[in-house]
């Protein structure tokens, strides 16, 4: 058994219907599969649909669940009541919501236009809490105890530089998950978060990690745990939120970063400190500690 491996048991997601937004590549389509192996009816859409669809019909080989992928720009209100409708249509109802698709990419601020810094935030801000009110609405009206997880990143909490627009709107996805976890509660309705560190797609390497600078960059140096993330990893975390053995948590934010967020700590440069070095400081220490002492 190992992190590489599926979590839950199986049926663990029999009779729930979950949508997944970005759902035909990457970690979406990471999440998809592992929900589809657990039993659930899933939903994939974005905006290209030949991707969703290719991705559906692998997914459906491979699992034998049951995949409806429909187009759905998240930043058009009526394309998301499609998506809802369409999702109706075939499975019933819908449980479950997975906010996970987003544009990003590297850049100074300062060269953006007004039009680059919509075009991600209207993604990541707007299209999450679209698809939420949306599903929101339809869930308190006919009384369903629906689930969200919208999918943010680490630096949502810390800021970053050269991703500015991407952190201002993951920032407030998570602003989003504490104030609804609260309102929608006495309706039975849970969000939940996941933040991320490195987890290898080519959506997120292709436009955060171009080449020229991927040869620069050593994960294992920057991540306490020395490894990037491994998708099972996330479709584990995201499948128990999404199920009812999360039932008692809702607000929640999970950091799944191989402890990379907490590099900011003052003293973790003395990481780089050798063995006889602790030794000399040690001394120099405890001579510091007998001189204070003899001088009281
Ligand atoms: C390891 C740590 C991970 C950190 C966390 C990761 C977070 C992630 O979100 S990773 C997910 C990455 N995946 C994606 O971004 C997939 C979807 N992305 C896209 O489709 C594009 O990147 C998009 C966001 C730019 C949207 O594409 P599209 O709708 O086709 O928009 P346009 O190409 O028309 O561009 C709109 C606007 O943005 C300007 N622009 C685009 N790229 C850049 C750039 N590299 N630098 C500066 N400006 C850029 C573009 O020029 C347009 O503006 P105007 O020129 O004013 O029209
Ligand atoms: N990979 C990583 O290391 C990390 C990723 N994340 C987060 O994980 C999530 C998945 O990212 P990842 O799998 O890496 O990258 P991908 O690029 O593979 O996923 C992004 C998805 O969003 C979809 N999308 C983009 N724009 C729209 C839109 N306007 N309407 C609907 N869907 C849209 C894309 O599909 P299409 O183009 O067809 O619309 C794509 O499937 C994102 O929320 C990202 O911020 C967070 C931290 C780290």
């Amino acid at each position: 058994m190992g992190y590489k491996e599926g979590m839950l048991r199986d049926g663990a997601l029999d009779n729930k219907t979950v949508i997944v937004t970005g759902g035909g590549t990457g970690l979406g389509k990471s999440m998809a599969t592992y929900f589809l192996k657990l039993g659930a009816n899933v939903v994939i859409c974005s905006r290209r649909l030949e991707v969703l669809e290719t991705t559906a019909k692998e997914l459906e080989e491979q699992t034998g669940g049951q995949i409806l992928a429909i187009a759905c720009d998240v930043r058009k209100t009526e394309e998301i009541e499609n998506v809802i409708t369409k999702s109706i249509e075939k499975f019933g109802q819908v449980d479950g919501l997975v906010n996970n698709s987003a544009g990003n990419f590297i850049s100074p601020t300062e060269r953006l236009s007004y039009k680059a810094v919509d075009t991600v935030v209207d993604i990541v801000l707007r299209g999450t809490y679209y698809f939420t009110l949306a599903l929101g609405k339809y869930w308190i009206e006919n009384k369903i105890k629906g689930t969200v997880l919208n999918i943010s990143t680490t630096y949502a909490w810390t800021g970053s530089g050269w991703v500015v627009p991407s952190a201002m709107a993951k920032a407030g996805v998570l602003a989003m998950t504490k104030s609804l976890a609260f309102e929608w509660a006495e309706h039975g309705i849970r969000l939940n978060a996941i933040a991320p560190g490195p987890f290898p797609t080519k959506g997120a390497w292709d436009r955060l990690f171009p080449e020229e600078l991927a040869k620069k960059f050593s994960f294992e140096n920057r991540i306490p745990l020395q490894r990037v993330g491994d998708h099972q990893e996330l479709a584990n975390l995201a499948a128990y939120l999404v199920s009812d053995f999360s039932a008692y948590i809702t607000g929640e934010v999970i950091t799944l970063d191989g402890g990379e967020v907490l590099s900011a700590g003052q003293f973790n440069f003395l990481k780089e400190v050798s063995e006889d070095q602790w030794d000399a400081i040690e001394d120099q220490i405890k001579n510091a500690n007998r001189n204070s002492k003899k001088s009281e």
